[in-house]
């Protein structure tokens, strides 16, 4: 199964809209791959904040249909990264127009196959964490050979939230990301310790560039379910490929069976002394 990981320079500079189409083309470029992978929040970039609201679309918005075409012009699983999506508004059933950091999932033939609001915000006391509002809601996608766990970003400090994503039977986690270079040691050491201690693939997509005076990290990543790097790119926009064998995490949990003896359910600690 091939990979590519499309590493977007996010830079102020560029258009929204020229962003977008500029992405499209590379995605229909990879018309070669399984399963496309794009970043966290490529058309404003995450540290953007004043333009979440500005640029927020509905789910189904401009990013959607470009993607979506592109998606079945290349006839490729496409994540394609997340967009800041604005619930709709009204009220009740129909939403109260919150801001979402939300991830697409498309099918070979264009259709959605998953939407993922991020749960963990990022920002502390401001940015994302109080500008969007927090998704609740796992989410794993059946793909032939693999099923996707995704997360975004942040989320990939969080290791009960891969946990929950491997007892839903994920075997490769996807992550996209705009993490910023200043802590990129965390984001390679996070990324393997995902990987080795859910014995998955992990296929974490980050962007390129400055944005909002953020120096991005790059350095996208695929690991294998032992650790082990296969692929890493560098600082600037690049697209990284990787061709990843769906049956080493079987073979890996097979091998050296450590998820079979988690204990769940530990009592509280006593005080003792
Ligand atoms: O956790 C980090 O260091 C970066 C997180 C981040 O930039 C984000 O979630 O947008």
């Amino acid at each position: 199964m091939r990979a590519s990981l499309i590493q977007i320079d996010v830079d102020e500079g560029e258009p929204v809209g020229s962003r977008r189409r500029r992405v499209a083309a590379l995605v229909r470029e990879q018309s070669g791959a399984d399963l496309v992978v794009l970043p966290e929040l490529w058309t404003t970039g995450a540290f953007a904040y004043e333009e979440f609201g500005r640029e927020a679309e509905p789910l189904e918005g401009p990013t959607f249909e470009t993607m979506a075409k592109a998606a079945s012009d290349a006839g490729v699983w496409l994540h394609a990264g997340s967009i800041p999506e604005r619930a709709p508004s009204g009220g009740g059933a129909t939403g109260d127009g919150t801001l979402y950091n939300t991830s697409l999932v498309f099918s070979p033939s264009g259709e959605l196959a998953a939407a993922y609001r991020k749960i963990h915000r990022f920002g502390f006391d401001k940015g994302e964490a109080v500008l969007m509002g927090a998704g609740r809601d796992l989410v794993t996608v059946r793909l032939p050979g693999t099923t996707l766990g995704v997360a975004t970003c942040y989320d990939l400090r969080f290791p009960e939230l891969f946990r929950g994503l491997v007892d839903a039977g994920a075997e490769t986690l996807v992550i996209p990301a705009g993490w910023p270079e200043r802590r990129r040691a965390h984001w390679t050491l996070l990324a393997q310790a995902r990987a080795v201690e859910n014995q998955a693939f992990v296929l974490a997509c980050g962007t390129a560039g400055t944005h909002a005076g953020v120096p991005q990290a790059g350095h996208s990543i695929v690991v294998d379910p032992w650790g082990e790097v296969l692929a890493q790119a560098g600082p600037g926009e690049e697209v990284l490929t990787a061709d990843i064998d769906p049956a080493k995490v079987a073979a890996t949990r097979e091998q050296f069976p450590a998820l079979k003896d988690r204990v769940l359910g530990l009592e509280p600690p006593r005080h003792q002394g």
